[in-house]
């Protein structure tokens, strides 16, 4: 099916718009009014433009507050439609879209709305244009998809038809079974929209809160199965309206909701790119530093051994377990710091996985980083991590290994370690696009996204992870650009005995981030403990949480660059990260920050 995307979901002006919907691949554009009248170009440049993108037009939107009104204020509207219907011509658009009235002076009165919805249908008909009725969720007589279906049908008008918007019929709980009611050549258009489940006012959510289908709660894909089975065949349209978006640079916003599209028309049936292919494991994290010695000294501390150099470049291959970690003095600039770089996902399809990355336009690097290097297939997350499809050990396939020479053997003791998870702090427009990327490109799954106060700020997390939990990312993203503790990236260890491993490092030099006593205080009105246990956790820094499954011990250790190590244990199958703890883990680290700022 044609795919189409309103100008009002992209940011910049008309022709930027325009040229970014191109480039993403989309077939068509819902033309919002403000973006042509903004417009220094005539509407017969504009749909110049459009023909040279490959862009058809394939809706003018809106006309507002039409039907049911008084006779004089009716015929009013008419002289505007007519206006507009000429425009229309100029640009080459044969559909309008006409949202259900706002106004005050609107009657609630069914048959009269029919009548002039109709009489409007007649003037659109002889200048050869459609006019597709939405009910908005806020309508003032008329709110949901079937009456404003009624309505069309009595009108009883050829060029006469309904749009339907996702967002207003699932934001109002109506249940979209009814549209396969509907002849599918009446449904003149279809607009997608998905937003977050948020208790407020329609309309405020519709206006700020719009995401691309996939982002937020809504059944989206649900709903485009019954309008395909009533036999509606025309474009699937993204009309978003988001303050973000807005913001953000339109080329990787179109981007975003192409892939949100593709996505989608999987779901339902309507596309196969190259199945998923899920990680079932994290086979390295990537350290890049401009110095190698802080970093190797947290590593050395919490047990690592430096096992292996990599053949060609300062790369160091440092493991403890089934924990790789990869630090890499290359091509770090001093301003960046330490930070995480790249991640090594373990792929049951390392090729596979790539073709379905770039299906889904995902960038896809270069599969060799230089000349002799093993081909590794990899592509780059919108936050630019380099993810790399990873199969360690299993020959024939290329190994990542294969370019590192060992320099020591790989540490027995120490139990058996792993990367338990890895939080990427994203840049603050790209936290959507982050968790669809996740989902739909790498097959994970995501969490509820939570809501962390940080001293500063507030932080949004949401985790991406395999149900098994073999991989477990956290996305977050902080309260403003320029804040380090919001900016920091993680990489939490898993180890079976976390008091040992807190310990060890303690011993070995390492400092743990101290935790404050009313923290403790707390934990000890809110659970109950074995003798000692709660003294152990305060002299280490050791947090506590539990969920239905089991419990989660962590600890943390200083920050070197944008990057710290957690260590954790889990037990019983506990599901979280320990978000209940973050408030009382940040504050810690903007203290320490501050101590050792002076
Ligand atoms: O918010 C609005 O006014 C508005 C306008 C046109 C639409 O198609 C829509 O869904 C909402
Ligand atoms: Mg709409």
């Amino acid at each position: 099916m044609r795919t189409s995307i309103a100008t009002v979901s992209l940011s910049g002006s008309l022709t930027e718009k325009l040229t970014a919907a191109s480039r993403a691949g989309f077939d068509g554009v819902e033309i919002f009014e403000n973006d042509l009248l903004a417009s220094p170009l005539t509407p017969e440049e504009i749909r110049a433009r459009c023909a040279d993108l490959g862009l058809s037009i394939d809706l003018y939107q809106p006309m507002r507050d039409i039907e049911a009104l008084p006779e004089e204020e009716f015929a009013r509207a008419l002289r505007r439609a007519r206006h507009k219907f000429e425009l229309m011509g100029r640009l080459g658009a044969d559909t309008v879209l006409v949202c259900s009235s706002v106004s005050p002076h609107a009657l609630d009165d069914d048959a009269l709305a029919a009548e002039q919805l109709s009489r409007l249908a007649g003037l659109a008909e002889d200048h050869g244009v459609r006019v597709a009725y939405e009910a908005l969720a806020w309508g003032r007589h008329i709110s949901t998809y079937d009456h404003a279906w009624q309505v069309v049908r009595s009108a009883d008008h050829p060029a006469l038809g309904t749009c339907l918007d996702s967002f207003h019929i699932l934001s109002r709980g109506s249940d979209p079974k009814g549209i396969e009611d509907i002849p599918g050549e009446k449904i003149f258009f279809l607009q997608l929209a998905d937003a977050p489940l948020l208790a407020m006012d329609v309309l405020q959510w519709s206006r700020h809160y719009r995401c691309f289908p996939g982002q937020g709660g809504f059944d989206v894909a649900g709903l485009v199965r019954h309008v395909l089975r009533a036999g509606y065949r025309g474009p699937l349209s993204l009309e978003v309206f988001n303050d973000v978006f807005r913001q953000s640079e339109a080329g990787p916003t179109a981007v975003d909701a192409r892939r949100s599209l593709l996505t989608l028309q999987e779901t339902v049936g309507l596309a196969a790119p190259p199945a998923p292919a899920p990680p079932t494991g994290i086979a390295f994290a990537e350290l890049v530093t401009p110095d190698a010695a802080p970093v190797s000294a947290v590593l050395g501390a919490l047990g690592f051994t430096r096992t292996a150099r990599h053949r060609g470049k300062p790369v160091d291959l440092w493991q403890h377990g089934e924990a790789r970690v990869l630090v890499n003095t290359g091509p770090a600039e001093r301003r960046d710091g330490t930070r995480l770089a790249a991640v090594g996902l373990e792929s049951p399809d390392p090729a596979g996985a790539a073709r379905r990355a770039e299906a889904l336009l995902a960038p896809v690097l270069p599969r060799r980083r230089a000349p002799g290097d093993a081909e590794l297939e990899a592509v780059a997350a919108p936050d630019g991590t380099e993810l790399f499809f990873c199969a360690t050990g299993r020959s024939p396939l290329p190994d990542w290994r294969a370019d590192f020479e060992d320099v020591a053997p790989a540490p027995h003791d120490g139990g058996p370690w792993r990367v338990d998870h890895l939080s990427l702090a994203q840049p603050w427009h790209q936290f959507d696009e982050a968790a669809l990327f996740h989902r739909s490109v790498l097959g994970l799954r995501p969490q509820e996204s939570v809501d962390v106060a940080d001293p500063y700020g507030l932080l949004r997390s949401r985790a991406v992870s395999t149900d098994d939990g073999a991989v477990r990312i956290a996305l977050t993203v902080g309260p403003a650009p320029t804040d380090d503790t919001a900016h920091a990236q993680h990489l939490a260890l898993a180890t079976d005995d976390v008091v040992a491993a807190a310990r060890r490092y303690r011993e070995a030099g390492g400092p743990l981030l101290p935790i404050p006593a009313n923290y403790y205080d707390d934990l000890a009105a809110r659970f109950e403990f074995a003798d000692g246990e709660l003294e152990t956790y305060r002299e280490l820094g050791i947090l506590y949480d539990r969920d239905a499954h089991g419990t989660f011990r962590h600890c943390y250790t200083h920050t070197v660059g944008r990057v710290f190590f957690e260590l954790v244990q889990r037990d019983g199958g506990y599901r979280g990260y320990g978000a209940a703890n973050a408030p009382v883990r940040l504050a810690a680290q903007h203290a320490v920050r501050a101590f050792t700022a002076g």
